[in-house]
């Protein structure tokens, strides 16, 4: 079953088409991954499905409802999710605080009450410091819980992205580059979460991601972008001898 689909998607930037007409379908509980050269439109194209941008033409949708128009933060309580290029955590708050900021989509108290620890709110503070600690716990960061975000090792810091996505319930986790700057060590513990992610907690993965060792180990699923439209799509056999996605990576005379 699809869980997101996009059709007929248009971005433009002045007179520069970035996202240009695609159709896409992400099956549910699988992981797919976006890629394509620099340039060629995925992460406008994830910041189109997360409410960033508005598209020019086309629709998106959440579970076969529409989810255009709506702002970024009705959009993760819809339940999609995500992580960023660049790392961007609160940095001088705690890695608890970070995913309690995760958490306070779906409390009553809101944010404030819940940071400020107001009385009234001490028994959902609780249950919600719980689950926090049960998060950090699941990506392997409870021992760092009082650690201020921006001292972890960069490795921690991507993990902690994924627990505060993880924290807001997502249906749908987006990772943007999850591997970018990591040490092979950390990409393999890495991969080791995405699968858990997918198999235990049964949510959509759809990734963007250059590293194409943790591509094709990973996904379910591969669309490749290139210029703003969608060039191939299949399993990562597929998608390896491929020759528009050998054209497209590495020019024209590496698929003759
Ligand atoms: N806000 C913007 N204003 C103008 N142009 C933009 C904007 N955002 C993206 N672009 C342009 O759209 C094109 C696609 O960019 P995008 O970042 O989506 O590519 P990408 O596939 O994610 O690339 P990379 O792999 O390098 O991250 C690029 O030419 C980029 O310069």
């Amino acid at each position: 079953m699809t869980i997101l689909r996009v059709t007929n998607l248009v971005k433009r930037f002045g007179g520069l088409v970035c996202v240009d007409g695609i159709d896409l379908s992400f099956p549910e509980g699988k992981i797919s991954a976006v890629i394509g050269p620099n340039g060629a439109g995925k992460t406008t194209f994830f910041n189109l499905i997360t409410g960033i941008y508005s598209p020019d033409e086309g629709r998106i949708e959440l579970d076969g409802k529409s989810i255009l128009n709506l702002k970024p933060h009705q959009i993760t309580e819809r339940g999609i999710a995500r992580t960023f290029q660049n790392i961007r955590l609160f940095g001088s708050m705690t890695v608890l605080e970070n995913v309690m900021v995760g958490l306070h989509i779906h409390l009553k108290a809101g944010l404030f009450g819940t940071l400020l620890r107001l009385p009234s709110n001490r028994a959902e503070e609780n249950r919600s410091q719980e689950e926090a600690y049960r998060l950090l716990e699941y990506v392997g960061l409870e021992s760092l819980l009082n650690e201020q975000a921006n001292s972890l090792p960069y490795g921690a810091q991507r993990r902690l992205e994924i627990a505060r996505a993880l924290a807001t319930k997502p249906k749908v986790l987006l990772l943007d580059e999850p591997a970018a700057g990591m040490n092979p060590r950390e990409t393999v513990e890495l991969i080791g979460l995405i699968k858990r992610i997918r198999q235990e907690l049964g949510i959509t993965i759809i990734l963007i991601e250059h590293d194409m060792r943790l591509v094709m180990e990973l996904s379910d699923h591969i669309l490749v972008l290139d210029y703003g439209t969608k060039i191939a799509e299949g399993v990562p056999e597929e998608i390896r001898s491929n020759p528009r996605v050998i054209e497209a990576y590495l020019g024209k005379s590496a698929a003759q």
